[in-house]
């Protein structure tokens, strides 16, 4: 006979935009965010027997979501997603673990004539600052902090030779390629056992986003990197060394293709090895590594 073998479920895609004043200087700040939140649970009869009684309606998970953001900072995500996730285990008996997902999208202030506009903002990418909060009965809040979407590009500074060469090999070893990807990173926190825990030593979060992002940036301009692989250890290496709460780094990188362009059929035009200028960038298919670090 089936059963059921997990479930849950919540709200997804709930925009969120707060605003905060300062009413002395006029300096206005802003966040926008996209929540996820996630309920598990009791809840099975309300799957197996069509039993309602179970089910705190998505539409409250949504209502919940505006309400928190509201009584709490949403700043760092970190601590408005441990608030909100521990907030549907102290409300509802039977909800064992809330899932929840926060995305921050940009809004960087803009410069006129030279200085910071006190209510202006300009999205200058598509990078996210992304958390993922678990609050779990008896085993206390797990956050995953992470920058998703972060798109970098080096014109040199990169090879990849030593490959394995066999009867299903035809790419040439190179000394110098493109290197281009979007970066996924991620960092894992050592367990916290209350949302008081997380409150502690709030500004933790925003320093090990500020140092994962530099960190990143700078391993990936300066490396003289070997492969994805190498470059992206390194990367993780040195998160790891930043924080020392952080459990695990890790990177999903995807190996988006710069490929050079034969046109010596044109009048002789020299465009590959050293005298390649014109690429043709790929869509797909590209490559993609990953790797979890831990201590
Ligand atoms: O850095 C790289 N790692 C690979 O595993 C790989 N495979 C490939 O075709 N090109 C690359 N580049």
């Amino acid at each position: 006979m089936p059963s059921l073998a997990s479930a849950r479920y919540g709200k997804d895609n709930v925009r969120v935009y707060k605003v905060s004043k300062d009413a002395s200087t006029g300096v206005q700040t802003v966040t926008e965010m996209t929540v996820c939140c996630l309920l598990e649970g009791a809840i099975e009869t309300s799957y197996t027997t069509a039993d309602n009684s179970v089910v705190v309606a998505t539409d409250s998970i949504k209502n919940t979501i505006y309400i928190k953001a509201k009584e709490h900072p949403v700043n760092p995500p970190e601590l408005y997603a441990a608030h909100l996730a521990q907030h549907f285990l102290d409300r509802y008996a039977h909800i064992s673990a809330a899932h929840v997902k926060v995305v921050v999208h940009r809004w960087t202030r803009m410069t006129i004539d030279g200085a910071p506009h006190p209510h202006s903002f300009f999205r200058d990418g598509q990078e996210t600052r992304n958390v993922e909060a678990t609050a779990a009965r008896g085993s206390g809040i797990s956050i995953k902090s992470g920058i998703v979407g972060l798109t970098v590009l080096k014109s040199t500074g990169s090879a990849f030779h030593g490959f394995v060469r066999d009867e299903f090999t035809t790419l040439a070893e190179t000394w110098d390629r493109i290197l281009s990807t979007d970066v996924d990173a991620g960092w894992t926190w050592k367990p916290f056992a209350d949302v008081a825990a997380v409150e502690n030593g709030v500004e933790r979060f925003d320093r090990a986003w500020e140092a994962a992002r530099n960190i990143t940036m700078k391993t990936f301009a300066n490396d003289e990197s070997a492969s994805v692989q190498n470059t992206m250890y390194k990367m993780c290496e040195q998160i790891l060394a930043a924080e020392e709460e952080i459990q695990f780094a890790n990177y999903s990188l995807p190996n988006k293709h710069y490929f050079e362009i034969d046109l010596s059929w044109h009048k002789g035009l020299k465009n590959t090895g050293k005298d390649a200028e014109v690429y043709a960038p790929q869509s797909g298919p590209n490559g993609l590594i990953k790797c979890e670090v831990s201590r």
